[in-house]
């Protein structure tokens, strides 16, 4: 393990003329990924990295992340080596393709995370509660993420990323597939993270989105740093200057001009300012929000509350984790009677009752499939009038040890 530079006292991650080269079959250097960069990371910014397709940024990640070792050079996160077990507990990483378990719900897979990193059932209530609520999927919660809409994925990417509470975020990628609303959500989100002392990094190519959040960037190309600081510094013009004033009139203008040439310079443009399309788009969805109108995708996410800005482990008192289990498998259950319409991603009320014959068949069917997937291993002996609360019992035992499974995997 090749040894970390000193971590300046600000700087959450420091790289030293790091250097990623990739060999061949042969062990010939085919590509040079990451070229003696040196990186700087402050507490509590928001930091852009940026670069064209191939130009490195997801290899300097990785590298941040201890899960590509450098051929050269050194880094320093939260001034330790990244390999280091005790530093990851600090990071929440979004990679560019979420990998979730598709059968999972979203509260399941939150869960699922939590536990992962160790949050007793009190704590992982709260936490997956409140991040639904932050990334407005509370009203998915109970449906399968295999069925969510690519940005409603990245929402929930996104949630996993924050489970653990952490001081810094990596995010590759995180608003593809989102819509504006969405987009907007993610950035006030990560502004909120920022202003309590959170340190964020960025990867986008969306770059008025980078531009709205971003205190620093750093270009790359080729695997190397091209440009590198403030966003302010970096984008202003300090060749002109603008003016913002009322309305003019013709004349109003002559006379400016007029003025500005007495001092030896011209008048290089006149405009009507316009609304931007993003603020267009989303003065008039939130109107239809407004009038009452619903969508089954990601709901506006909630304000950032509570667990990120102090740690905070508060939780309800009815915070039962074999009550959770049982309450995941029960609802899933209930679910089932309408999953052709979840599917298709129409919100519906919950059907008044069992009285179409074929809507008899087919909730039977379905039922016997969920029977299926929660006990494989029975030979269809049950009987299916056994009563419910025996039934409830198995499956919560089995989901139970599914999920310990999937966290037991990911240990090893
Ligand atoms: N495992 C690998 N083996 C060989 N070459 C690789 C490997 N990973 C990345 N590269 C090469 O390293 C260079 C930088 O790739 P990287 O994925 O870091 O770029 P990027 O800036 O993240 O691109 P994008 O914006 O497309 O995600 C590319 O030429 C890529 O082909």
């Amino acid at each position: 393990m090749a040894e970390a530079p000193v971590s300046d006292n600000q700087a959450v991650i420091r790289c030293l003329d790091l250097t990623k080269t990739f060999k061949d079959f042969w062990l010939r250097d085919r590509v040079r990924a990451v070229d003696a960069i040196d990186l700087d990371v402050f507490r509590g910014e928001v930091f852009g990295l940026l670069g064209p397709n191939g130009s490195g940024k997801s290899t300097t990640i990785k590298m941040i992340l201890g899960l590509l070792r450098p051929t050269s050079g050194q880094i320093a996160v939260l001034g330790k080596h990244p390999e280091d077990v005790s530093v990851k507990r600090h990071i929440g990483y979004l990679p560019e393709e979420s990998y979730l378990y598709r059968f999972l719900t979203a509260r399941e897979t939150l869960e699922y995370y939590a536990r992962l990193f160790g949050l007793n059932g009190r704590q992982r209530k709260t936490r997956v509660d409140t991040l639904l609520e932050l990334v407005g999927l509370t009203h998915a919660e109970r449906r399968p993420v295999g069925e969510f809409s690519k940005g409603m994925q990245r929402k929930i990417g996104l949630a996993q990323a924050l489970v653990n509470d952490p001081e810094i975020l990596i995010l590759d990628e995180p608003t593809t597939g989102m819509d504006p609303i969405a987009t907007a959500d993610v950035k006030k989100i990560l502004l909120t993270l920022k202003s309590r002392g959170k340190t964020v990094i960025l990867c986008s190519h969306l770059l008025a989105d980078v531009e709205s959040v971003c205190d620093r960037v750093s270009i790359m190309f080729g695997g190397r740093v091209r440009a590198e600081g403030p966003v302010n510094e970096l984008l202003t013009d300090s060749g002109k200057t603008t003016l913002e004033t009322a309305h003019l009139s013709e004349s109003e203008v002559q006379a400016v001009e007029e003025a500005l040439r007495s001092r030896g310079k011209a008048l290089d443009a006149v405009r009507q300012p316009r609304t931007s399309l993003e603020d267009l788009f989303l003065d008039i969805v939130k109107q239809a929000e407004r009038e009452g109108l619903s969508t089954s995708g990601a709901r506006s996410g909630a304000e950032v509350t509570g667990f990120l800005a102090e740690g905070a482990e508060g939780g309800s008192s009815a915070d039962d984790p074999d009550r959770l289990i049982a309450d995941l498998v029960g609802r899933q259950r209930s679910e089932a009677a309408e999953p052709s319409d979840a599917k298709r991603g129409v919100e519906v009320p919950p059907p008044p009752g069992r009285t179409d014959p074929a809507m008899e068949e087919a909730t039977e069917v379905l039922d016997d499939l969920i029977q299926q997937r929660f006990e494989p291993s029975a030979e269809g002996g049950g009987d299916a009038s056994e009563s419910a609360s025996e039934e409830a019992k198995d499956s919560d035992s089995v989901d139970r040890s599914l999920i310990d499974d999937l966290t037991q995997r990911d240990k090893d």
